[in-house]
C-alpha cells in the first residue's frame, strides 16, 4: 500500500487551474521530489497534500485513509516552508522542544529527543543561544529540526533550501537525506532545483503547466526523458534536440540534421519506430554524452562560445538556428571560430516526435 496516493487531482482557481489531473502514488518511506519551474503547481499539490488546500476534484489517501476534507491539524504531517517560521526571542532548544512540550511529552522524552536532533543537524553547539541572532542558514536548520522532532511519518517540505546560500545548501542536501534515512519518513521535496531533486529524491515527479509530465527515479528521468520538457529540464546543461528528418542511407536509417550533416545510424528500436512514420523529428543527445569524432564524420559545428568551469568545459556550437551544448574535461584545446565534430553516443541518442514532443521508441536500457 501506498503511503500517499493523489487520485486525480484538479485545482483550480476561479476560471485558471493550476492543477490538471495529477495521479500519483508515493510509497511508504520513500523520498519524492516534486520537481518543475516556478507556477507548475508543486507548491499547490503539497498544500493539497497538507491540508491547507482542498483539492477541486479528486482524492489524497495516506494509506487506505481518505485525508480529503480532513483539516490540517488532524493529518499528522510535518511541513517546513521555504520562510522559516520560528521564533526568535525562544532559544534553539526552546523551539526544537515547542512541538513535543505543546503534545505534553514528558521531560526526560523531549530532552532526548532534542538531543538527538541538535546532533542529527549539527545544532548542538548553538542550543542555548537566542533564536533571533542566528543566521538565516541556521534558521532554516531549526526550522526543519522542529518539525522533525515530531517524528511525523509524512514529512511535507516547500523549497525549504532556497533562501539558504549555495555553500550550506549542498550541506544541507546532504542532512535532509539522511534525516529521512534515520526517521524512515515519507518525505515530499518540492524544488524548482534539479540538482536537489537528483541528488536527494528515490523518485521524481517532473511537472509543467499544472501536468505531471513523468515518474521516475533520478536516473530514470536522466537517460529517459518522456517527452522534450523533461529532457530539457532535467539536465545541467539540458538535452541537445536538433531537428531534423529521417532518412535511409546504405547503412541504415539516419537523421538528416540539414546544415549539421547527417547522423551516425540510428540504433534497430528507433529506426523500427521510425520508420512506421514519416515524422520531423527533435535528435536528442545529452551534452555529457558526445565526444569529438575522431574520423570526421558527425554533426560539423562552429564554436560560439567556451565555459571553463572547474573541472568541465562546456563548449557551445551554433549554426542555422541550431544551437547544441558539448561537456569535455578541462584538457580541452579550443577556441571560439572552430569546427567541431561531434559524435553522439549512439546507445544515448533519443528520439522526439515535434509534434506531439513525446519520445519516440519507448524506454531504453
Ligand atoms: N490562491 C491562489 N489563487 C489564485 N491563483 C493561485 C493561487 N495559488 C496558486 N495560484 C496559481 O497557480 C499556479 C501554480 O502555483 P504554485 O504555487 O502551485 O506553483 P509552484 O510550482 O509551486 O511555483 P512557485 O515555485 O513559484 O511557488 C500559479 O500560476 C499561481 O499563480
Amino acid at each position: 500500500m501506498s503511503a500517499i496516493h493523489l487520485q486525480n487531482l484538479v485545482k483550480t482557481f476561479g476560471n485558471f487551474t493550476a492543477l490538471k489531473t495529477m495521479d500519483l502514488e508515493i510509497a511508504d518511506g520513500e523520498f519524492m521530489a516534486l520537481l518543475g519551474p516556478s507556477g507548475c503547481g508543486k507548491s499547490t499539490t503539497m498544500n493539497m497534500i497538507a491540508g491547507m488546500e482542498e483539492p477541486t476534484e479528486g482524492r489524497i489517501l495516506f494509506g487506505d485513509r481518505d485525508m480529503t476534507g480532513v483539516p490540517m491539524g488532524r493529518r499528522g504531517v510535518g511541513f517546513v516552508f521555504q520562510n522559516y517560521a520560528i521564533f526568535t526571542h525562544m532559544t534553539v532548544r526552546q523551539n526544537l522542544a515547542y512541538g513535543p512540550r505543546m503534545h505534553g511529552k514528558p521531560k526526560a522524552e523531549i530532552d532526548r529527543r532534542v538531543g538527538a536532533i541538535a546532533e542529527l543537524l549539527q545544532l548542538t553547539p548553538l542550543l542555548d543561544r537566542r533564536a533571533g541572532r542566528l543566521s538565516v542558514n541556521i534558521l532554516q536548520r531549526v526550522a526543519i529540526g522542529r518539525s522533525a522532532i515530531m517524528e511525523p511519518a509524512i514529512f511535507l517540505l516547500d523549497e525549504p533550501l532556497s533562501n539558504v546560500d549555495a555553500a550550506f545548501r549542498a550541506v544541507m542536501r546532504t542532512e535532509l537525506k539522511h534525516l529521512q534515512r534515520e526517521f524512515r519518513q515519507t518525505m515530499v521535496y518540492v524544488t524548482h532545483d534539479q540538482l536537489e531533486a537528483m541528488t536527494m529524491a528515490d523518485r521524481i515527479a517532473v511537472m509543467d503547466h499544472g501536468v505531471l509530465q513523468q515518474v521516475g527515479t533520478p536516473i530514470e528521468v536522466y537517460n529517459n526523458p518522456a517527452n522534450v520538457f523533461v529532457a530539457k529540464f532535467i539536465g545541467a546543461p539540458g538535452m541537445n534536440l536538433i531537428p531534423g528528418r529521417p532518412a535511409e542511407s546504405d547503412r541504415g536509417l539516419v537523421v538528416d540534421l540539414g546544415p549539421l550533416g547527417v547522423t551516425p545510424p540510428l540504433p534497430d528500436h528507433l529506426a523500427a519506430a521510425l520508420r512506421r512514420s514519416n515524422a520531423t523529428v527533435l535528435y536528442g543527445f545529452r551534452p555529457e554524452q558526445a565526444a569529438i569524432a575522431e574520423d570526421g564524420e558527425g554533426l560539423t559545428l562552429p564554436v560560439t562560445f567556451v565555459e571553463r568551469i572547474g573541472a568541465r568545459t562546456i563548449v557551445h556550437m551554433g549554426q542555422g538556428g541550431s544551437a547544441v551544448k558539448a561537456v569535455f574535461d578541462n584538457n580541452l584545446r579550443v577556441a571560439v571560430g572552430e569546427m567541431m565534430v561531434l559524435a553522439p553516443d549512439a546507445a544515448s541518442v533519443r528520439i522526439f516526435d515535434v509534434a506531439t514532443g513525446k519520445a519516440v521508441g519507448g524506454r531504453h536500457g
